[in-house]
């Protein structure tokens, strides 16, 4: 019989903890292995996080081979092989994501450094806290001995979204609908692209028009996270752990044949993106690796989009240098 899969989740007493524990308990990863959780919480939320566990234990799940919790990153990532970096500050109303950068980034770097001396030489480390592609660019340059394609940031909610968006207006489920990508940073200046996708296996672009794009459909998935702020008082939550799973299983185990899905990863300089930045792109996994799809046509108005999230990305990106993170 194989070892169970050892999943930390970093801020497990949280909002989005309280959802993506039961859920990945339950089995929803995929793949035959148990699960054994290593959750890493702040000190003062360790309480909360035991009562988390009583009902965990509670639900008395097949899948689930054991829990760990601690305070202690070098402890509760000892041999993890898939880090989902959760635990951060999340925004308040009037907030853009980046704002977190400081208050953030020095948990990345911490957690850096405790995953390059603990984790699993397979380890896999995908990263939901905002901002969450310059989280991941911490991450990553705080562990220099982890392989740099190891470090992913979640755009699959936005992706989601965005597939949730073309679904309604066509009226076409969302699992007919296939090759949306989000280009850029996981924040407003994302850029969900339609022009590659099918519906049903036409092009989505013969099914809605040019006005419906640019007015409707790019501005409410990249405003969406705001939207529920406004609605809830807090940050989205389930979905936002229903994403992280979704994205983990696929990296895991794949993304269907003539399917894609959105990925922040460490830019290989593709369609432009500098080397280095961790930006979403429309990737390919299978047997835990990922590649960029390559070759799609980018149109003057997909490039100046592109361009605009990637500069956002580039300032992030300098902010974490000046403030000494990487
Ligand atoms: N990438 C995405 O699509 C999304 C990202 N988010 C982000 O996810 C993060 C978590 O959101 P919520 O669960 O709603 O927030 P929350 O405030 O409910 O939970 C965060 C948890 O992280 C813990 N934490 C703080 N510092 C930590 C550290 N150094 N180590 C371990 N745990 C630590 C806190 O104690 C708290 O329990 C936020 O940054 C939020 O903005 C939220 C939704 C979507
Ligand atoms: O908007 C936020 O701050 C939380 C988040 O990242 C999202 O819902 O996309």
């Amino acid at each position: 019989m194989s070892t169970p899969l050892k999943v930390a989740v970093t801020g497990a007493a949280g909002q989005i903890g309280y959802s993506l524990l039961f859920r990945i308990a339950s089995g929803a990863l995929g793949g035959d292995r148990e699960v054994e959780l290593r959750l890493l919480e702040v000190t003062p939320a360790l309480k909360a996080l035991e009562g988390v566990v009583m009902e965990l234990d509670d639900c008395a799940f097949p899948h689930l081979a054991g829990v760990e919790i601690g305070d202690d990153p070098k402890e509760v990532f000892d041999g993890v092989e898939l880090a989902l970096l959760v635990g951060a500050r999340p925004r308040s109303a009037g907030m853009e994501r980046k704002d977190l950068l400081e208050a953030n980034g020095a948990i990345f770097t911490a957690q850096g450094r405790a995953l390059n001396d603990a984790a699993a030489d397979n380890v896999r480390i995908q990263v939901t806290g905002n901002p969450a592609n310059t989280n991941a660019l911490i991450t990553a340059a705080n562990a220099p001995d982890i392989p740099r394609d190891r470090f992913s940031a979640l755009t699959r909610l936005d992706h989601n979204r965005a597939i949730a968006q073309l679904s309604r207006k066509t009226g076409v489920p969302a699992h007919d609908i296939t090759r949306m990508t989000i280009w850029g940073n996981h924040s407003a200046t994302q850029y969900p692209d339609l022009f590659h996708t099918l519906v049903d296996g036409r092009p989505a672009t013969e099914l809605v028009d040019r006005e419906w794009i640019e007015s409707d459909f790019i501005p409410t998935v990249a405003k969406r996270g705001t939207a529920i702020i406004e609605a809830r008082g807090l940050s989205s939550a389930a979905s936002a752990a229903s994403a992280t799973i979704d994205a983990a299983r696929s990296w895991l185990f794949g993304t269907p044949a003539d399917d894609w899905q959105s990925m922040a990863v460490v830019s290989d300089g593709s369609y432009g993106v500098p080397e280095g930045l961790v930006s979403s792109f429309p990737v390919t996994t299978g047997g835990g690796s990922w590649s960029i799809v390559q070759d799609l046509e980018i149109d003057d108005f997909s490039r100046s989009r592109i361009d605009a999230s990637v500069a956002e990305l580039q300032e992030e990106a300098d902010a974490v240098r000046s403030l000494g993170l990487v």
